[in-house]
């Protein structure tokens, strides 16, 4: 935990909210008090508009969001956003131009009434915390994005919310400064109650306890981080996860799809007949000699796309769809075009059963 706060608030969000095209989000989110929660979806999944609801910027239809038992939206007569406690950091920094990074992380404990000099204090103290010691005198304009992006981090957690609301804070950096403040936020917010929003999967393993997918408005799945992204229950966790998800019937404790038999670990039984989804890694396929495997656990698939990766290239077939990763050394013998079949093969032991 950080020196000067105490734990974060425990968070017990149940939203309705209505967007115009006939959108509807309805969502339940918790975060226990000091816990990180991630939130993941597709774009236009409701994900900013849960952030702002829970924040206090966005109107409810029905539901309501409390802090530490603490109803914040009581209908006619809400809790302004100001007032909650809460800090809502997004992809921009907006940050106060005419202020120095010094006045600007110094705002929010001036505007909770502490004195001047030792407002300056804290301001100092954070800059140094997020890596920007010296730097206070500078005004936005002569800082960098990623500069920007770490002075309106301090200027966040210096106003010692009670809980942290962060929209895609890494988005728009380069990989290596979103390395960067990515280890800041680990350290800073350890201790804190916070929901980011992220669709990069690394930050979700890197800053947060929870996952919470969201899908049409809806929660899709939710789990501590690595189980939700090893047992995906849907095709988009599975992507966000970078594996397959093929869903088929099961037979014989195998899943049947498009004619394909998956074959399970042995340790799934999941009974004949009933829904079920093979997950399994792109790495994991091979490509196959011609003919029928062995263990007959090969198959043909017609390939419809290829996809460059920094390691080779990716090959997407159909029926069932299949990604399937093949390195640059295994290129080579391959006739690798669109409309093309190839036959593939994914050793045992490599494909797990869910229930779909
Ligand atoms: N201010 C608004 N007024 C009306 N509709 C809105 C408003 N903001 C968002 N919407 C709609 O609400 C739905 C959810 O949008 P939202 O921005 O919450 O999704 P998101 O999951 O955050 O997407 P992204 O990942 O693209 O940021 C979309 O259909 C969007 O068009």
């Amino acid at each position: 935990m950080s020196r000067d706060d105490g734990a974060g608030a425990a968070l017990e969000a149940d939203v309705t909210v209505s967007r115009g095209g006939g959108f509807r989000l309805q969502a339940r989110i918790t975060a226990a008090a000091g816990q990180t929660v991630a939130v993941m979806g597709p774009s236009g999944a409701g994900k900013s508009t849960l952030l702002g609801a829970i924040a206090g910027l966005v109107e409810l239809d029905g539901g309501r969001v409390r802090l530490d038992g603490r109803d914040l939206s009581g209908f006619g007569k809400p809790v302004p956003a100001s007032r909650r406690g809460t800090v809502l950091l997004g992809q921009d920094p907006r940050l106060f131009p005419h202020l120095t990074a010094r006045e600007n992380v110094a705002f929010g404990p001036r505007a909770a009434g502490t004195p001047a000099a030792a407002a300056r204090r804290i301001a100092d103290d954070w800059l140094d915390r997020v890596g920007l010691a010296g730097a206070g005198k500078q005004r936005p304009a002569d800082l960098s994005g990623g500069q920007q992006q770490r002075v309106a981090i301090a200027r966040a957690l210096a106003a010692s919310p009670r809980l942290v609301l962060l929209d895609e804070p890494l988005t728009s950096l380069d990989p290596v400064t979103a390395d960067g403040i990515r280890t800041v936020l680990r350290e800073h917010l350890n201790g804190r109650t916070c929901v980011v929003v992220t669709h990069d999967a690394v930050d979700a393993v890197a800053l947060a306890d929870r996952l919470i997918v969201v899908e049409g408005g809806r929660v899709a799945q939710t789990g501590p981080v690595r189980e939700v992204l090893r047992s995906p229950a849907t095709g988009f966790v599975a992507s966000l996860a970078g594996l397959n998800r093929v869903v088929g019937m099961s037979r014989s404790g195998d899943c049947v799809a498009d004619g394909v038999r998956f074959a399970g670990d042995s340790g799934a039984h999941v009974p004949d007949g009933q829904a079920v989804a093979a997950v399994f890694r792109p790495a994991d396929v091979r490509v196959a000699e011609p003919g029928p495997a062995p263990d007959g656990t090969s198959w043909t698939a017609r390939i419809t796309r290829l996809e460059q990766t920094v390691a080779g290239v990716r090959v997407h077939t159909e029926a069932p769809g299949v990604a399937v990763d093949l390195a640059t050394d295994a290129l080579t013998e391959a006739d690798l075009r669109p409309q093309v079949s190839i036959s593939l093969h994914i050793p045992a032991g490599r494909v797990r059963l869910l229930p779909a």
